[in-house]
């Protein structure tokens, strides 16, 4: 399973917010990082077939802009950033929801079973019942990571799903999209603003700046005092202890 992007360009009216990116996606967890306005929730948009820009965007050599909007949807997930909730439905029948693609209008036994097992896995299962409009922000987002994980995609684009949350559920949700990612021998492309979260959680990081690729690679070897000076414009210490990367924001901005 391969997603491949190639001289991807993108522009809204006349600002141009990807230049040429070359991009190559493959299983496992691909950290998205860079300052505010890089280009990150463009290029998502653009890999979920959300956005059509130039160059071209293919899952294992199919270009996708020539698929029905359907089997987009089932094989490459996409959560937005700014996640809507249908305050009508419940959280049950929001998660069902992501099944829909694949069976038309019929729910069978199995799809129920999917939903009930996603809710269980994600701890949910006390809100099954209640409404969208009835949750926290924290909740909300669960509910959405959940309806695109039971779609069970080859691909799954995350745009900053840890921005609600708390300390321990950043955690638990990305472990928990992490055992997925690896169970499914699926690749997830995650959009995130915490270094320290993207160096422990992604097999790959990289970095966007201005609307190009300025790195990628392993979380150490992109993880630089002189990446994070470069692209954020701070100064940092990057400890790297028994193969984690950490990552301290020392408070100063280097002299320029
Ligand atoms: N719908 C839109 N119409 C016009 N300009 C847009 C639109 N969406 C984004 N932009 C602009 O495109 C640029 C890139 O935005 P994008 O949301 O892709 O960046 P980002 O890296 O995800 O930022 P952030 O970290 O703040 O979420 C920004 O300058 C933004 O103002």
């Amino acid at each position: 399973m391969i997603l491949d992007a190639k001289k991807l360009t993108f522009q809204y009216g006349q600002m141009r917010v990807l230049h040429e990116v070359d991009l190559t996606i493959e299983p496992g967890i691909t950290a998205i990082v860079g300052p505010n306005a890089a280009g990150k929730s463009t290029l998502m948009k653009c890999l979920g077939g959300i956005l059509k820009g130039d160059g071209q965007v293919s899952l294992d050599g199919e270009d996708i802009a020539q698929w029905p909007t359907m089997q987009t949807a089932q094989r490459i997930g996409y959560l937005p950033q700014d996640f809507a909730p249908q305050a009508i439905l419940t959280v049950f029948e929001t998660i069902l929801l992501g099944r829909l693609n694949t069976l038309g209008w019929q729910v069978s036994d199995d799809d129920i079973e999917r939903v009930e097992t996603m809710l269980a896995e994600m701890h949910l299962e006390e809100i099954g019942q209640r409404r969208l409009d009835q949750l926290s922000g924290g909740q909300a987002q669960l509910v959405a990571i959940a309806q695109a994980l039971v779609r069970e995609p080859e691909v799954l684009l995350l745009d900053e799903p840890t921005s609600n949350l708390d300390l321990r559920r950043q955690f638990e949700v990305l472990s928990f999209v992490r055992e997925w990612t690896r169970q499914k021998e699926a690749a997830s492309v995650v959009a995130i603003h915490d270094l320290n979260l993207a160096a422990r959680f992604a097999d790959r990081i990289v970095v966007m700046s201005e609307g190009q690729v300025h790195s990628q690679g392993v979380p150490a070897a992109v993880l630089t005092r002189e990446m994070i000076a470069e692209v954020y414009s701070v100064a940092s210490h990057v400890v790297v202890e028994d193969g984690e990367t950490y990552i301290h924001v020392t408070g100063t901005l280097p002299a320029q």
